[in-house]
Order: structure tokens, then C-alpha cells, then sequence
């Protein structure tokens, strides 16, 4: 091994590794802390990667994500404002919303409670809401038909691993109809299984780099 390659395994951050399960995995309470701790390790994970990486990824998410849905101008897109280093639709956003798609952004109301979306084009004024995430400040409350929720993990059955507020889950136990509900993020948030729980949804299409 030469001196390079040894200077970066020792900088590799231990902490970017999914720790293994812990305890008995019909206890809500064991899964709640593994889910923590694999939360952290994915998000050091795609904050570790080069700019330039992620946005090269974000692109090929998008084109597979135009694939997938077809004529944008049938659709109310829910899409999301990046935050943590998720995949960055925005580009893709603004092209599709030039062909007659309509978008919204979700907007964290109150804990514990649904996901409102708010129409929204891009160059829209926002404020900040919840955990600072921009929000629409004004647009009308709407119901997409296509959710895109962006994936801290997700398992080979498409069941999807959020931040743990339980949002989108909750959004769509409420909803007055099934939206089609696409995951997106990067490959490396692939896990062997989330240990899905009875309120956890699994999405319709998981979208990736790959
Ligand atoms: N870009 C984006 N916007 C989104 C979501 C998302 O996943 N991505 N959401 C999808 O739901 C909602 C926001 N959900 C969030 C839930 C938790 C945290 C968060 O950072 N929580 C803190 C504290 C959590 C705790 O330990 O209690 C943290 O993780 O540090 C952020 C967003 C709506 N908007
Ligand atoms: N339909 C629901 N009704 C009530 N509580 C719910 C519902 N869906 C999820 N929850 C609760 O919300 C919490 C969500 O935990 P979970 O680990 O599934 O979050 P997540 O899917 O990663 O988060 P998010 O969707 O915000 O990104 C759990 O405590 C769960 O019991």
C-alpha cells in the first residue's frame, strides 16, 4: 500500500458505517435506536461526497425520474427543498415546471401532525419553517398526486428510511387518495432492510444514481 492510499483508509470516517443490529428485532424500542444510529452514518455518508459527485448523481435521479412519471403537465409534483446534502432536484424542477408541471414543497405544520403542500414554482419567494427548511410563504395548500420523498436509506422491499418524524408516513395514512410515491436518493443509502414497522409505507419506485 502506498503512502497515499494508506493516508486515506486511515481518514475513511468510521462513523459513515451502518452499525449492525442491535437486540431483538421485535422490540419498537431497539429498531427506534438502530434507526438512529443508521440515520447518522448514511447522512455522514453523502456529506463525505464531493459536490461535484452529488450533482452528477442528482442528474442521473432526474432523468430516471422523467422516465418514470412520463408528461410532467398531468401531474402536482410534491418535491422537496434540499437540506443535509440530499439529491438536488432544482435544475430538474425548473425544466419540468416550464413543460406545465405544477410543484409543491412540504411544510412541517406541527409535529406529530401531516405534511401540508404548498404550490410552489422555482424562483418562488420562501421562509423558513421547521429545522430552518425553507418554505413556500405563500402558495395554496394542494394534494400531489406524485410524492418525491428523498431517502435517508431504503431496502430492497422499497420501505423508506426518512429524518424519524414520521411525516410522510403520516401524510399518507391521511391522505384523501393514494399518492404514487417515488424515493429518490443516492445508491449508497441501500440497506439489506430498515426492519419495517406496521406504520411504515413502502414507496412505489425508488429512484437512484444507478
Ligand atoms: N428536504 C426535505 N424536506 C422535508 C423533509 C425531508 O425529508 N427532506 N421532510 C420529511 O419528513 C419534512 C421535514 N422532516 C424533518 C424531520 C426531522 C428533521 C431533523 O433534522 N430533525 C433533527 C432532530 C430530530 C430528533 O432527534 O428529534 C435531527 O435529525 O437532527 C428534519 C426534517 C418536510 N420537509
Ligand atoms: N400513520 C401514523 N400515525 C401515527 N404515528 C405515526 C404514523 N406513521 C409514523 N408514525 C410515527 O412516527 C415515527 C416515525 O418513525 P420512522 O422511523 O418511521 O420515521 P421516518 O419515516 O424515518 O421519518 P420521516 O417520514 O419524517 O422522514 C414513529 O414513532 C411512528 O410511530
Amino acid at each position: 500500500m502506498t503512502h497515499s492510499e494508506a493516508a486515506h483508509v486511515d481518514l475513511e470516517p468510521a462513523e459513515c458505517e451502518v452499525p449492525e443490529f442491535q437486540g431483538s428485532a421485535e422490540r419498537w424500542g431497539d429498531i427506534a435506536a438502530w434507526r438512529k444510529a443508521a440515520r447518522q452514518a448514511l447522512i455522514s455518508k453523502r456529506r463525505n461526497m464531493q459536490a461535484s459527485e452529488r450533482e452528477a448523481k442528482s442528474e442521473r435521479i432526474a432523468a430516471e425520474l422523467d422516465r418514470i412519471i412520463g408528461r410532467p403537465d398531468r401531474h402536482v409534483i410534491g418535491l422537496y427543498w434540499p437540506i443535509k446534502a440530499e439529491p438536488n432536484l432544482y435544475h430538474w424542477a425548473e425544466r419540468i415546471s416550464g413543460q406545465g408541471a405544477r410543484l409543491a414543497l412540504p411544510v412541517v405544520i406541527k409535529m406529530g401532525w401531516p405534511l401540508e403542500f404548498r404550490l410552489w414554482r422555482p424562483g418562488d419567494k420562501l421562509e423558513q419553517g421547521h429545522w430552518n427548511i425553507p418554505v413556500p410563504a405563500n402558495g395554496p395548500a394542494v394534494f400531489p398526486d406524485i410524492f418525491i420523498a428523498p431517502l435517508v436509506g431504503f431496502d430492497p422491499e422499497n420501505y423508506r428510511l426518512g429524518y424519524g418524524g414520521g411525516f410522510y408516513d403520516r401524510t399518507i395514512a391521511a391522505a384523501p387518495r393514494r399518492p404514487f410515491l417515488i424515493g429518490v436518493g443516492f445508491s449508497e443509502c441501500s440497506l439489506p432492510t430498515i426492519y419495517p414497522q406496521p406504520h411504515d409505507i413502502p414507496m412505489d419506485a425508488i429512484v437512484t444514481d444507478r
